[in-house]
Parts: C-alpha cells; sequence; structure tokens
C-alpha cells in the first residue's frame, strides 16, 4: 500500500478551563494509503475531531507530525478538503454560490468555478438546484451541497467529521451509498469519523478504533468491506 496520509506519533494537549492541560491524544500513529476509505471510531471526546483538525493543520500538535505523499505538512490547505458535522453553507448565498467558495478563495476564474462546481453539483444530485437558497433546501441537500463544495477544489484526500449525524436514518443510509458511489468515482482518500460501528464497517475499507481519552490507538478492528 502505497501511503498517501502518514499521522506519526501525534499526542495534544489543550490547556484546561480549569488550569492544567487536558491530554486528548497519547502518540496516535497511522498510515492511510493512496485511495482507501478508513473510518475512526471512538466514544464523544475520545478526540476524533481533534485528529482531523490536526490533519487539516487547524492545531497545530503538542507533539508528532503529518505528512501526506511523504512531505511534512505544515500549514493548512493544499490538498485536503473538510466536511463538518454540520452543514456550513452561508445562507445568504445561492447552492451554485456556496459550491464555488473554494475555488474563489484559490482565485480560479469565475466561469471555470462555476462550471467545477455545476460538474460535482450533478455528481452529487443536485444539478438544476443551482440557484436554490440553504433554507429552501432538505437537510440531506444541504449536506450534499457541503460535500459537492469539498469536492470542487479536487482534493487527494477528504476528512469528513460525522457528515450524516443530523440526518435521518434513512437520508443517512442514502447518503452513505451516494458517498461510496462518489468515492468509487474519484478514487479520492477518505478518512471518515463517525461514532456508528455499523456506518463505519459498511463504509470503510479499514476501521480504526480511538479509546477513550486520551486517544490512542490499541486496538486496530479491520474490516474488509468491498461487498
Ligand atoms: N479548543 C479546545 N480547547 C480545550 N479543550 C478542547 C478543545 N477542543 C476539544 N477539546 C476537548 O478535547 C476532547 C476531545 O474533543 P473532540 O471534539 O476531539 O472529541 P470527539 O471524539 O470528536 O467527540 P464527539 O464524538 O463528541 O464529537 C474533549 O474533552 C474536548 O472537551
Amino acid at each position: 500500500m502505497i501511503s498517501k496520509l502518514q499521522i506519526e506519533h501525534v499526542t495534544h494537549l489543550f490547556p484546561a478551563p480549569e488550569g492544567g492541560d487536558l491530554k486528548v491524544l497519547e502518540d496516535v500513529s497511522f498510515d492511510v494509503g493512496a485511495g482507501e476509505f478508513v473510518s475512526i471510531i471512538g466514544a464523544s471526546g475520545s478526540g476524533k475531531t481533534t485528529i482531523l483538525r490536526i490533519i487539516d493543520r487547524l492545531i497545530t500538535p503538542t507533539e508528532g507530525s503529518i505528512r501526506i505523499d511523504g512531505e511534512l505538512i505544515v500549514r493548512p490547505g493544499g490538498k485536503i478538503s473538510f466536511v463538518f458535522q454540520r452543514d456550513s453553507l452561508w445562507p445568504w448565498r445561492t447552492v451554485l454560490g456556496n459550491a464555488v467558495y473554494g475555488l474563489e478563495i484559490r482565485k480560479v476564474s469565475r466561469p471555470e468555478a462555476e462550471e467545477r462546481a455545476r460538474y460535482f453539483l450533478d455528481l452529487v444530485g443536485l444539478g438544476g438546484f443551482e440557484n436554490y437558497f440553504p433554507h429552501q433546501l432538505s437537510g440531506g441537500m444541504r449536506q450534499r451541497v457541503n460535500f459537492a463544495r469539498a469536492l470542487t477544489v479536487d482534493p487527494d484526500i477528504l476528512l469528513m467529521d460525522e457528515p450524516f449525524a443530523s440526518l435521518d436514518a434513512q437520508t443517512r443510509e442514502i447518503m452513505q451509498l451516494e458517498l461510496l458511489r462518489i468515492w468509487e468515482e474519484t478514487g479520492k482518500t477518505v478518512l471518515f469519523v463517525t461514532h456508528q460501528i455499523d456506518e463505519a464497517v459498511f463504509l470503510a475499507d479499514r476501521v480504526v478504533t480511538l479509546s477513550a481519552r486520551p486517544g490512542s490507538f490499541p486496538h486496530r478492528l479491520v474490516s474488509r468491506r468491498r461487498l
């Protein structure tokens, strides 16, 4: 397996409100192969979101390092897109306006940005909804826009933090299947955080379990999905 992403001996402490430090992660190391779909499961508070934020360099770890394609990552952006637990769309922008955002900040010309955004909106099943505003969409549709926005910048790695947690069971199932279809079509490397073991096992090539805080990886539950 060629490593796309390497998490090496990551330990993280946050300052605790009552003083001192809270150790959230302890010596976490794992690799994710190119094109692999890996799920992370773990109890609430075990540091799942923190590890994604460290990988995206929204947080600098107290110790340890992150490599992509063997290169040390020291600042955010570049090859990674983050899909958050709750949709983070701007209410005053249309679906298309939201989907082009990542390209806008990368200074891609408007016509090219719109063309790419339309392509990914189609891919997530939202062709025809470009001019809708977020409040005119269902929760599942808003998460699709979120997902399209993450894909438009053509990331190598998608970090997904419980992206379907707020959806009802039926929409969640549909979105899981859509995610697998899109993953198979695009070949992205996916790191997917969830509370739910069944979701993790269904989606992923491999599932890693994070122990209760401080999160570490004592067990490695391996699931070989591919139905
Ligand atoms: N900015 C911060 N400052 C201080 N403590 C923080 C900060 N962010 C997270 N924490 C603490 O770190 C621990 C892990 O948080 P994190 O959000 O990574 O957990 P999680 O496994 O994603 O939880 P959940 O499944 O509930 O979303 C928690 O105890 C939380 O209170």
